[in-house]
């Protein structure tokens, strides 16, 4: 089990991760979602005891990430660009990581590059981003660490090779790794991911997937008879996503006070339709600075 525990760090006076707490079991696949600059690589490295926390702990199995160095090689972290590798093939790279990582698993690497086709010997500095992604994620899986950090690991691949990708994150998952993954590409990360820790000024907020679509945040449809009823629309339980003429497209909290279901019942809507809640709409309830309708 992945424990991270009242994890602080701040970078030039600017505290980037405050107070964060969660744990992850074995096979659990969290996304990891904020705006740019949340601080997510920062999370990242610091649980991969690259960066050290000014306060807080990050423990594997019980034993502190940052205590044991030993303990570092159960948890690998993937950038977004292998950018300390570019100067090294992929058979060069998988020679020095198998010095680093006593679990690396050299046939599966082999079998790996050859289903992304990607070539051993050409140096990686002359890959394009996405084969740099691909190779990154390839390597980082034949670690066979227990924990596997993925900045962004689909982002510029095309959609074969995305495929191709999930499905091997789908698969070191069912075979027991925890997978950490940072991506925008919130359609993906619902696919696969079981929990979403959603980043906000520095803090992480917590979520099962299915609270995405079953928690207490709704979509609806909404055509109005006449006039727009503007004190609801820009009550604080109440989102505007879209709005074309009459109709509007709303995030509600169903469990806001004073009831907002109950108000727009009363202000007799013509239509009022249910719509399926994605983790793109969740993300800009809890992270996009809610905007009011003027
Ligand atoms: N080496 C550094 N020096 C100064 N500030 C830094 C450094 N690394 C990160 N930061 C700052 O820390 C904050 C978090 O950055 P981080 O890269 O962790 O965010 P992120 O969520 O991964 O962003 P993105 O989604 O854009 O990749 C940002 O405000 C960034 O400017």
């Amino acid at each position: 089990m992945l424990t991270v525990r009242n994890l602080s760090k701040s970078i030039e006076q600017l505290e980037v991760l405050k107070s964060i707490d969660f744990s992850l079991n074995e096979g659990q696949v969290a996304g990891v979602v904020g705006r740019n600059g949340a601080g997510k690589t920062t999370l990242f490295k610091t649980i991969a005891g690259i960066m050290v926390p000014d306060e807080g702990t990050v423990e594997f199995e019980g034993l502190s990430v940052h205590k044991f160095p030993q303990s570092k090689t159960n948890i690998v972290f993937v950038p977004d660009n292998p950018e300390a590798l570019f100067g090294y093939t992929p058979f060069e790279s998988a020679h020095l990581f198998s010095k680093v990582y006593p679990r690396f698993d050299r046939k599966y690497f082999l079998d790996t590059m050859k289903k992304l086709d990607l070539p051993m010997h050409r140096k990686v500095r002359q890959f394009s981003k996405g084969m740099r992604m691909m190779f990154g994620t390839a390597l980082g899986l034949s670690t066979k660490a227990q924990v596997v950090l993925l900045d962004e690991p689909t982002n510029g691949i095309d959609p074969i090779a995305k495929k191709q990708v999930l499905k091997l994150l789908v698969e070191a998952a069912e075979e027991g790794t925890t997978l950490v993954i940072s991506s925008h590409l919130l359609e993906e990360l619902e696919r696969i991911a079981d929990t979403v820790l959603m980043m906000k000024d520095g803090r992480i907020d917590s979520h099962s997937i299915t609270e995405t679509t079953d928690g207490s945040i709704r979509k609806f449809q909404v055509v109005f008879q006449e006039e727009a009823p503007q004190s609801w629309l820009s009550s604080s339980n109440v989102h505007v996503l879209e709005h074309v003429g009459r109709v509007y497209t709303v995030l509600v909290d169903i469990e806001g006070k004073p009831g907002p279901l109950e108000e727009l019942a009363q202000l007799n809507p013509m239509l009022m339709e249910p719509l399926p809640m994605k983790l793109e709409d969740l993300f800009v309830w809890k992270l996009g600075g809610r905007s009011r309708v003027g």
